[in-house]
């Protein structure tokens, strides 16, 4: 009988068969879960990036400015818990505390008092632009904190705090004169650093004496880039104010503090030449304004998450011819018809406007209101009557309101005798009494008579000048709105903060302020005058932290107020630039108005606008006024602070008010560039004769180099 052959499987033994699938079955298991654990670590990868996008800092890895990324609780740490005690300053934006970290060093930790678009958008602003920069200048931004809802900046630490303080603060009288004209030459080889120096330039946009800081030996660095843009110039074709700003690489060499070049350290910012590829990370702002653009600014782009900036700089000479002339770069990514609505045309008759009317809150109601296609710049904010909502004016003069108050003021019996009965006003009647009506007519008087003593000149030709008001509210939509739009789910959660009532200051600013600043009067009135009260156009009022004296003490006459440090939308009052103010172009020449008013303030001792309780030192009130009317009489040593008494350099600071008086002319090309004020400072240039509305009659005895050099040597 034939065997039969059975197949070899079943040959083979049960058991081999078992463990052969159960081997297969194990490694496809097994890979099946490394395949899903992949996937699974790939999304969860891929959603951690995308839930914590918001939360990380506007750089990319290859972050140029080697910033420092701190843990918040380092800086918690080394700031106490960021106690109280620590505080050494308060601005609109944050607090600032003194620190130390583990191995010893100094810092200035500057935290966000609150997160909202603004902040967020000049915690971006100083990241990108002075995080960039390094000069002696300057002050060195370290690093940086960024952890849920916190910004916070570090910085390195000035023992000798803000020129604001130091001026008008405890420290009084550790300015003496040759420190003062120190402080102007920093201040302008800073600035120097900025427009020429910086490729493509930067424009600092808020300078001013809180935003000078000084070391230990009391050398002045710039701070405080918040509101600073870069000026991209081939974006916008022709120089609007006709600067050759070609020659910035020619004149800039780096220089340390004593002014020798110092060639070895370039600044991250340098030309070209001397940095391939600039560093600046900040472009950003003119790439989101550059959809037309093209070609490539030798600016490093960075990759800006945070806000949904654009940040692929590009600055072509590839634009729209109605973007030609010198617009202000902007952080925030307009559309390009956003930028028509945004930027409102240079107007050389309207800029010839005297200064002092910026100053004169007070022009508010005597403003023709009749219409015109015409807008300037800030014209509309400081007059926007006749809507029936509040005008700049009116915040304002609640705020001098505010600050009149017969008890708390030690000054006032002595002064408020001097006020004409024909004023109508009862100074002894109590502020908290006069709520309603009292207080408007006080008020209305120290409007009158500061209008009395600035604008006597200026009625004439504004009554033929029509103007369109704009409404701030108005502004603020068309600025904001379509920014925020473009923020997705951002402008969602802002909408329902702002339905929920969050503070948002600059939404519906007129009322909001109207409405708050009147609940605080109320209050405040009943327990005397806030002293530490501060009012902001930026972000509403703001109360000094009482460690800051720079802002509330008295200054020179009676009592005089700071508006100095308060910072309006765009700059600061009384320092900004007319034909800027708040909207308008953001350019050199800005820096250089805002300059000249530095100078006068340092020069004087004195803030750029004082409000005095008496009529008869009305025409102290206007230090630009003030020092336009000495020029005019030939008698501008007047201006010099009483408290040098005869120390100082007659020389000097006659060269620095004249050299003010140049900065603060009315047309922005007139004004000198910030090489030549360098050079003129140093005595290596003449200063340019100024105009004949402030030459003394016979015409000026300039300031000439000669002679200056003569008194030295004579020294
Ligand atoms: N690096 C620093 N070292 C020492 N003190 C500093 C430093 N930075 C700021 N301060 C102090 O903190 C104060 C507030 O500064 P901050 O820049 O926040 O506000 P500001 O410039 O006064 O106001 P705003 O932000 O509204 O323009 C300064 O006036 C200064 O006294």
């Amino acid at each position: 009988m034939p065997s039969r052959h059975l197949p070899a499987t079943t040959l083979r033994p049960p058991s081999f068969l078992t463990k052969t699938r159960i081997l297969f079955l194990a490694l496809t298991i097994s890979a099946t879960l490394v395949i899903i654990s992949s996937i699974i670590y790939f999304l969860y990868h891929f959603w951690h990036s995308l839930v914590n996008r918001n939360k990380t800092i506007p750089f990319d890895s290859s972050d140029p400015l080697k910033l420092e990324r701190f843990q918040y609780k380092e800086l918690k740490n080394a700031t106490s818990d960021f106690d109280a005690a620590n505080v050494i300053g308060k601005g609109g934006s944050g607090t600032v505390f003194r620190g130390i970290l583990k191995c010893g060093k100094l810092i200035a930790v500057k935290r966000l008092d609150a997160l909202n678009l603004q902040s967020e958008r000049e915690f971006q602003n100083e990241l990108q632009i002075l995080g960039g920069l390094r000069s002696p200048f300057l002050v060195t931004l370290l690093g940086y904190c960024v952890e849920k809802n916190n910004r916070i900046l570090v910085y390195e630490y000035m023992p000798n705090r803000s020129l604001q303080e130091s001026l008008f603060g405890e420290g009084l009288l550790s300015l003496g004169w040759e420190r003062r004209f120190e402080i102007v030459l920093d201040v302008a080889r800073a600035l120097e650093f900025l427009h020429l120096g910086c490729d493509p330039p930067v424009i600092h946009g808020d300078i001013k004496p809180s935003n000078i800081l000084l070391d230990f030996d009391y050398r002045a660095k710039i701070s405080d880039f918040g509101l600073s843009r870069i000026k991209v110039e081939g974006e916008f074709g022709v120089d609007m104010f006709s600067q050759d700003l070609g020659k910035s690489q020619e004149l800039w060499k780096s220089q340390d503090l004593s002014g020798n070049l110092a060639a070895e350290t370039p600044a991250i910012g340098t030309p070209v030449e001397s940095a391939s590829e600039v560093d600046f990370a900040l472009a950003l702002q003119a790439s989101s304004s550059s959809k037309n653009s093209k070609k490539s600014c030798k600016v490093k782009a960075l990759n800006l998450n945070s806000v949904n900036y654009n940040a692929n700089i590009a600055c072509e000479s590839d634009v729209k011819s109605s973007h030609a002339k010198g617009k202000e770069v902007s952080s925030v990514d307009f559309g390009g018809d956003d930028w028509n609505n945004r930027f409102v045309p240079y107007d050389d008759e309207l800029s010839s406007i005297d200064h002092s009317k910026e100053l004169n809150i007070i022009a508010c109601n005597g403003v023709d209101d009749a219409e015109d296609t015409k807008q300037w710049g800030k014209d509309w904010w400081w007059k926007q009557d006749g809507s029936g909502e509040l005008c700049s004016k009116d915040y304002v003069t609640e705020w001098i309101g505010s600050q009149i108050c017969p008890s708390s003021n030690p000054d006032w019996d002595d002064e408020k005798k001097s006020i004409p009965e024909k004023s109508d006003l009862d100074v002894s009647t109590p502020v908290d009494k006069s709520e309603n009506a009292d207080e408007p007519r006080l008020q209305e008087f120290m409007f009158e008579n500061l209008n009395k003593g600035f604008e006597k000149r200026e009625s004439k030709g504004r009554k033929n000048r029509k103007r369109k008001p704009r409404k701030m509210q108005e502004w603020w939509k068309e600025e904001h709105l379509a920014e925020i739009s473009k923020k997705g789910s951002k402008l969602k959660n802002l909408e329902t903060k702002w339905k929920k009532g969050f503070k948002m200051p600059r939404f519906d600013l007129g009322k909001w302020l109207y409405f708050h600043r009147r609940k605080n009067f109320r209050e405040q009135s009943q327990d005397g005058c806030d002293q530490n009260g501060e009012f902001s156009f930026r972000r509403g009022w703001k109360k000094k932290n009482p460690h800051s004296v720079g802002s509330d003490v008295h200054s020179g006459d009676i009592f005089s107020r700071e508006l100095s440090s308060t910072t309006s939308m765009r700059g600061t009052l009384c320092y900004v630039a007319p034909e800027y103010g708040g909207c308008g172009y953001l350019m050199e020449k800005a820096d250089i108005y805002s300059l000249g008013v530095l100078i006068l303030v340092v020069v004087s001792g004195r803030r750029p606008l004082h409000v005095l309780a008496s009529p008869m030192k009305l025409e102290k009130a206007n230090l630009i006024s003030w020092c336009r009317q000495l020029a005019q009489a030939g008698n501008i040593l007047e201006l010099v602070d009483e408290r040098l008494k005869d120390e100082y350099n007659k020389d000097q600071a006659n060269l620095c008010i004249n050299l003010a008086l140049s900065c603060l002319q009315k047309m922005p090309e007139l004004r000198p560039e910030i090489g030549e004020i360098v050079k003129i400072l140093r005595g290596d240039m003449d200063l340019p004769p100024l105009p004949f509305e402030f030459s003394p009659s016979p015409p000026s005895k300039l300031y000439s180099r000669s002679r200056r050099k003569r008194t030295a040597s004579a020294d």
